[in-house]
């Protein structure tokens, strides 16, 4: 990652351990040997403070794009599944509640207005509007997203939307870059994957002109909405946060990553490039510099840094423990060589998606451990969902 492309706060944290270690965490960890069971495994129900609390169960999760979103789907998915949550599906058997419209309680399945109906888990991709998400969860519903620096963001949904109206014309993002008012058109119903994704998911115009006023109007209204905003970059560290608001305990944020590109499809990043994706982006970049910095604050505020980083070392070794029960290899490979075909993710627009095998001969109980943890989001939203009316939507765009 380009050091221009990243904002003040974040960099300076155990800065070494995270500049040689992206993915998969796990292979350097796992050199690390014997699994310990630190301070991460809190026992469900106490905190790490030792008080009592009551793991939350209501839960608003706004699944940005191309942000991490669909490792944290994946966590969301075990948990309900472990205890029978229920989750708001999609109507008609999509994997997406009506993105790009912004939401309206009506698209979820088996909610209407003269029998409304709350749900534990709402995760699947939506663009946010707060007084209708508010009708389908409980009032005391804990709400988080994830976010990522925009110009990664960019550069994956460059590949991943490479279909789209503003970027299928352009042979790269260089050239998109050069002049994207050239192909770039506001109006067209796909435009929002080309520029402010972030601002657009949470329910904001992505065009809209960037004034001091303005910004501060729409990271207050963020605020007020969302109990917590994870950095995708700082993922590890963001379990921990996460974990302690749910007052979940450590196995139940563990994660291998998931919807991952292979280097192949990643595009190389100039300083010049960088700063015409924050341009670009302005109101995106505002949002994440501004939440970035809230993250550390957090975390000093509330765990501290010694703390935060023996956490996370304690959840890599989890993690590092389970992919070598789990996986045959180091980690993830290129969809043609994922062997069950149910394992393999949606391959989209030029990038290519990497999965996982599967160890042979696991018990019964470990494999669905390790099958869930690697099962792509359209496949483990299929197996949640209830039977219903036959599919409106399919993609996963
Ligand atoms: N654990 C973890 N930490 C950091 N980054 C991670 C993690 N898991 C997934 N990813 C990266 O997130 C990108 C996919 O994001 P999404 O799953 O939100 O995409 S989607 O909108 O649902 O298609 C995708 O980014 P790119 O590889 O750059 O495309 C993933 O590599």
């Amino acid at each position: 990652m380009s050091n221009s492309a990243q904002p003040p706060q974040a960099e300076d944290f155990y800065k070494t351990d995270l500049e040689g270690r992206f993915f998969p965490s796990w292979t350097e960890v796992s050199k690390v040997g014997e699994v310990t069971l630190g301070e991460g495994q809190q026992a469900r129900g106490v905190s790490a403070q030792g008080e009592t609390c009551e793991p939350k169960t209501d839960i608003v999760f706004l699944k940005v794009h191309k942000s991490a979103s669909s490792t944290v789907m994946n966590i969301l998915f075990r948990f309900g599944e472990m205890h029978n949550l229920t989750f708001a599906f999609p109507m008609g058997g999509g994997n997406q509640l009506f993105y790009p419209h912004h939401f309206l309680a009506k698209f979820v399945q088996g909610f209407s207005p003269k029998s409304p109906r709350q749900f534990n888990i709402l995760c699947h991709h939506m663009r946010f509007l707060r007084p209708e998400v508010q009708k389908v969860v409980s009032s005391s519903a804990v709400y988080f997203s994830i976010l990522r620096n925009p110009v990664q963001l960019m550069e994956s949904s460059f590949m991943y939307y490479k279909g789209t109206s503003a970027f299928s014309h352009v042979h790269s993002l260089e050239e998109f870059l050069s002049q994207p008012y050239h192909y770039y058109n506001a109006t067209k119903s796909d435009s929002h994957y080309a520029r402010n994704l972030m601002t657009f998911d949470f329910g904001f115009n992505p065009n809209g002109e960037v004034s001091a006023k303005r910004v501060q109007l729409m990271l207050k209204a963020i605020e007020v909405s969302f109990d917590l905003l994870l950095i995708s970059e700082y993922f590890d560290e963001s379990m921990v946060l996460l974990k302690e608001m749910l007052c979940w305990d450590l196995d139940s944020v563990v994660s291998f990553p998931l919807n991952i590109r292979d280097s192949s499809t990643k595009s190389p990043l100039s300083a010049t490039m960088v700063e015409k994706i924050k341009d670009w982006n302005r109101l995106d970049w505002e949002i994440y510099t501004h939440f970035n910095r809230t993250f550390w604050e957090r975390i000093d505020r509330d765990i501290g840094r010694e703390r935060m980083h023996r956490e996370v070392k304690a959840l890599r070794q989890r993690q590092a423990e389970l992919a070598r029960t789990c996986l045959q290899g180091a980690g993830s490979v290129s969809p043609k060589d994922i062997k069950d075909s149910s394992l393999r993710p949606l391959q989209h627009g030029n990038a290519k998606i990497l999965g996982y095998n599967l160890k042979q001969g696991l018990d019964k109980e470990t494999e669905h451990v390790c099958r869930r943890l690697v099962t792509p989001e359209l496949q483990y939203s299929s197996t949640l969902q209830p039977p219903q009316q036959p599919k409106k939507q399919t993609s996963n765009i």
